[in-house]
């Protein structure tokens, strides 16, 4: 048996919606462990509030088996499982106060007054609204609201607590208050959370684990880290972070990494750890994070090196986003911690830009691209 952190709390196996001709979710599986936050993060119809649904038991797969807590839940609808779910419309009942909006629950399990008072009590100080029992719900601010649906949806102790984007009708500064909040509440209770969102920086914020989704696939399951760091093609490079993404061929290896030609240039690069090292002639996109580009003076340390012109430099507080265009014509993004008393670069500067080879990934195309032969 395995420790109570590793025991996974809801799992799904090849699961597979199909609307009309097109596979909403296709043969998605996955592993939630007990006690984990999940994100699953993707663009707009991707199929991450379908794979919810299904985990909610509001729809039910045409392929695949969904486990929740050991058991085979597939084809149980939502009422049959140990799950509950938010959504971004909270639809608290307005004709109960903010206490019977959470005891509800408990009520309808006809659990005895003394047992409700001391739950929702508990409820009430998780989400830190001990004195807000008797506030009518149309009284409450948007992050209260917020705190009293998360409380109605865990006082019965769900196996999984099943968020559809709950924060993105709050404004920005609620919303990070809310991010933090919600994990805290996730680690004070110890339940397993999953979270649908788009937006990237969202899921870094909150999440153990992060699954990307497009078109209905999967296409990594890892850690924010492990997804930043190493991504799984270049869709997910460019959906997590910001990066520069170029095409090119591989011409062979050595000490120092793998060769390539990018832009009619030789170049060292790498690949992700544990990943093949590519033939000779097979054709990669390159990945170079903003931040690992190095400019001027920084540059001429690096393995890499490309002469060009500053088109653009904007300003963003903590950092500097310069666009600059390399002698080959291609424009390379470069992202510059902003520290006092460092070089400033103007539009039109000639500049030089250098990256060593461990900051250049090379990368497959997501396998839509190359059957569609697009290029991102
Ligand atoms: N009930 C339905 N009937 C037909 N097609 C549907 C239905 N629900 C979803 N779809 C389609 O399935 C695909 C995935 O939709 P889904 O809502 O899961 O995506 P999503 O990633 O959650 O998108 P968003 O971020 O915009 O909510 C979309 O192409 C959508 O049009």
């Amino acid at each position: 048996m395995s420790s109570g952190q590793e025991t996974i709390s809801i799992e799904t196996r090849e699961v597979t919606k199909t609307y009309g001709k097109r596979a909403a979710v296709d043969q998605v599986t996955l592993q939630v462990k007990k006690g984990e936050f999940v994100s699953l993060l993707g663009p707009s119809g991707c199929g991450k509030t379908t794979l919810l649904r299904m985990l909610g038991g509001l729809e039910q797969p045409d392929q695949g088996t969904i486990m929740l807590g050991g058991r085979d839940v597939t084809g149980i609808p939502a009422y049959g499982r140990n799950s509950n779910m938010i959504f971004q419309q909270l639809a608290l009942f307005p004709h109960m106060d903010v206490f019977n909006n959470i005891a509800y629950g408990l009520k309808v399990k006809k659990l005895p007054k003394v047992d409700i008072q001391r739950q929702v009590g508990e409820m009430l100080d998780l989400v830190q609204l001990g004195d807000y029992g008797r506030r009518a719900v149309s009284e409450l601010s948007g992050g209260q609201a917020q705190r009293v649906a998360i409380a109605r949806a865990l006082i019965n102790r769900p196996e999984v607590l099943l968020l559809d984007e709950p924060l993105s009708a709050l404004d920005m500064q609620l919303r990070l208050d809310m991010q933090r909040e919600l994990k805290r509440i996730q680690r004070e209770f110890g339940g397993t959370f999953i979270f649908v969102t788009h937006d990237q920086s969202e899921a870094m914020n909150m999440s153990d684990r992060i699954g990307v989704m497009r078109a209905g696939k999967l296409l990594q399951y890892a850690t924010p880290d492990e997804i930043y760091e190493r991504p799984a093609d270049s869709f997910v490079a460019k959906f997590i972070g910001d990066t520069n993404i170029f095409e090119t061929e591989v011409l062979g290896h050595d000490v120092n990494g793998i060769r390539v030609e990018c832009f009619g240039k030789p170049l060292l690069v790498k690949v992700s750890d544990g990943n093949a090292v590519p033939k000779a002639g097979a054709r990669h996109s390159l990945s170079i994070r903003n931040e690992y580009i190095r400019l001027g003076e920084d540059a001429t340390h690096c393995l890499n090196k490309l002469d060009g012109h500053v088109i653009e430099a904007v300003y963003g507080g903590a950092n500097i986003r310069y666009s600059v265009q390399i002698a080959e014509g291609f424009l390379v993004q470069a992202s510059v911690l902003h520290q006092r008393g460092a070089s400033r670069y103007s539009p039109g500067e000639p500049i030089q830009i250098g990256f060593d080879p461990e900051d250049a990934l090379l990368l497959s195309e997501p396998i839509d691209d190359r059957v569609q032969g697009a290029r991102i």
